[in-house]
């Protein structure tokens, strides 16, 4: 069924004829969000509509837990260069122009881009985050947004960023939409002073909600902290009260064994990002193999678009668990299983969600990969799913029980490219005139 009356509505769903675990199985979303049933057969439902999978293969909705959702504005603006010097030259400089529209169109534009490559969660940092809500409110998928706290150790500047933090929260609170949840971030140890980090650790407490932050992307990174706290960034964050349970730490790269030791004390999540990094060339991986054994925490996340350059969570868990057998020289290192996992139920677990599996009494997040060439022959789901498929191979996307895309069709999708791609250009033109 492609007709334009699936799309949009929570109504009970019969997914018929999909392969789940490597079973043919059937999937009933009970019409309330939630998955209501999984079975061979399932003849008590009241489905409004019935899907034929037609054999396709279903799995959770995939979380991209670390992004900058309106940077694929910028996809494409500036390409190979050190981190500091692209951050500083290029990106900085450009966002300096944008409105609450580029941002809103940005935010249009990764939603799509996400619902047709199967993400239904994201975990967002950036600016004028009332924009990105509006934007994901319309779009159907699911989000933690936070406001991006950048003091650079000036001390009214934190006062007037604090203030943002919190009528950010308040605004995306008075959303009154569930699936778009209010975080905080400070941007990184190099960008937020000692207050600013602390103020947004006990603020995220105080409200309950995650704090996302940046975290030893880079050597630089290390070698500054250490020489202006004689700290490392971990044990520098720990001092500012940062690292807690609802704290999501992205990159990662260079940890030693007592920071590794540490993020697992405090059960923060941390969030490995290969693509972005080895395009930015940090020349460390995340050290999986150790942060497993010490039962840290891993989940998976694209970054920005402008440092990917896509938001495409099958290209990055296949990155993931390349990277890591390459970075490691051990390909039994991250199996298949195991990018899957941290690309779903590690990222639901540091969001407080009940997603990432599909199985009856989850959030109804799932998506379908239909018949194409990659799927076939089909001796394993996973391996299939993270060593051959593309995110353009997925087929149907549902969050929240409600069908965004079905047979590769995204209503309005058009606009969406057209729109985008003239806000992008409208930007750049602003910036070089500035
Ligand atoms: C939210 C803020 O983070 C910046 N940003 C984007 N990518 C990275 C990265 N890899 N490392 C640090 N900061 C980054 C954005 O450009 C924005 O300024
Ligand atoms: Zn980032």
């Amino acid at each position: 069924m492609t007709d334009t009356d699936i799309f949009g509505k929570q109504v009970p769903i019969l997914i018929r004829n999909v392969s789940l675990n490597g079973k043919i199985q059937e999937i009933y979303l009970d019409g309330t969000g939630m998955i209501g049933a999984v079975g061979e057969k399932i003849t008590d439902h009241d489905a409004e509509f019935i899907i034929d999978g037609d054999g396709a293969t279903a799995l959770p909705g995939m979380i991209n837990m670390h992004t900058h959702s309106p940077m694929g504005l910028l996809r494409g603006y500036a390409d190979d260069m050190q981190l500091f010097e692209w951050l500083s030259t290029k990106i900085w400089p450009t966002e300096a122009h944008l409105t609450e529209d580029d941002i809103y169109w940005g935010a249009k534009l990764a939603c799509l881009e996400m619902i047709r490559t199967g993400t239904t969660t994201f975990n967002d940092m950036y600016f004028k985050m009332e924009s990105v809500g509006r934007a994901v409110d319309e779009a159907g998928i699911r989000a933690c947004l936070s406001y991006c706290m950048i003091d650079g150790g000036d001390h009214a500047k934190f006062e007037s960023e604090a203030r943002i933090m919190e009528s950010t929260v308040k605004n995306i609170r008075s959303l009154h939409n569930p699936r778009v949840m209010p975080g905080v971030s400070p941007h990184a140890v190099y960008t937020v002073s000692e207050e600013g980090l602390a103020w947004c650790a006990e603020y995220a407490k105080k409200e309950q909600i995650p704090l996302h932050v940046h975290l030893s992307e880079t050597e630089q990174e290390v070698a500054d902290c250490v020489a202006a706290h004689g700290m490392r960034p971990p044990a520098w964050l720990d001092h500012c009260g940062v690292l807690f349970e609802q704290c999501i730490a992205a990159h990662c790269c260079w940890l030693d064994a007592g920071d590794i030791t540490l993020l697992a004390k405090r059960g923060v999540t941390a969030v490995h990002n290969p693509i972005s990094n080895m395009k930015l060339a940090g020349n460390r991986a995340l050290p999986y193999p150790e942060m497993k054994t010490a039962g840290v925490n891993v989940a998976l996340g694209t970054d920005g678009a402008s440092s990917n350059n896509a938001l495409d969570m099958f290209s990055e868990m296949k990155t993931a668990a390349i990277l890591q057998k390459f970075f490691w020289n051990d390909p039994t290192v991250m199996p298949a299983a195991d990018a899957l996992k941290i690309a779903s139920q590690n990222g639901a677990k540091a969001l407080g969600l009940n997603a990432g599996v599909i199985a009856p009494g989850r959030l109804a997040d799932l998506i379908l990969i239909g018949r194409n060439p990659l799927n076939v022959p089909f001796f394993s789901t996973d391996s299939n799913a993270v060593y051959a498929t593309s995110g353009l191979a997925v087929s149907t996307t549902i969050c929240d029980g409600v069908i965004l895309m079905h047979d590769g069709v995204i209503p309005g999708a058009e606009e969406i490219m057209n729109k985008a791609g003239d806000v992008a250009s409208d930007l750049v033109r602003r910036a070089a005139q500035a």
